[in-house]
């Protein structure tokens, strides 16, 4: 990583400690274009916004879904916090970013929490009803 690049990590973590402060959990990201010049920058508001879904990871991608044509938003890089969950994952590469860079991974901020890292996995029932289920399906990706 460079300099510059770690600069941008740095602003991240920042993001998140604003986060902390405000009563959120404690997550911060931005995106910067090839230069490193900041695109949009989100922490995590989902206490205080009362919605699951707002890791700024998430909303940067939404952002950027909406926001950047295709070759701007593969040239773009997500930094952030810590790496992304599972939900915000998705998200990222559905959006077209190119890049993440992160500082904590997802074990040593498992490490940081009582109880340790793993998330309990809901159990999910599943295939079922597949004749059915591929009608509305079927013909639609080309
Ligand atoms: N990476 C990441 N992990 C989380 N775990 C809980 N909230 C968050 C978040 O906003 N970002």
């Amino acid at each position: 990583m460079t300099p510059d690049e770690e600069t941008l990590l740095r602003r991240a973590i920042e993001l998140a400690a604003e986060a902390r402060a405000a009563g959120d959990p404690p997550f911060g990201s931005l995106l910067a274009d090839a230069g490193g010049r900041v695109l949009a920058e989100e922490r995590n508001t989902t206490v205080t916004g009362r919605d699951i879904s707002a890791h700024p990871e998430l909303k940067l991608a939404v952002w950027a879904a909406r926001e950047l044509d295709p070759a701007t938003a593969a040239a773009t890089t997500m930094f952030t916090s810590c790496q992304p969950c599972g939900m915000c994952a998705g998200a990222i590469q559905r959006s077209g970013l190119g890049r993440v860079v992160y500082a904590l991974s997802e074990g040593q901020l498992g490490e940081l929490k009582p109880g340790g890292a793993a998330w309990p996995q809901v159990p999910q029932e599943g295939p079922a009803l597949l004749d059915e289920a591929r009608v509305p399906v079927e013909g639609y990706y080309r």
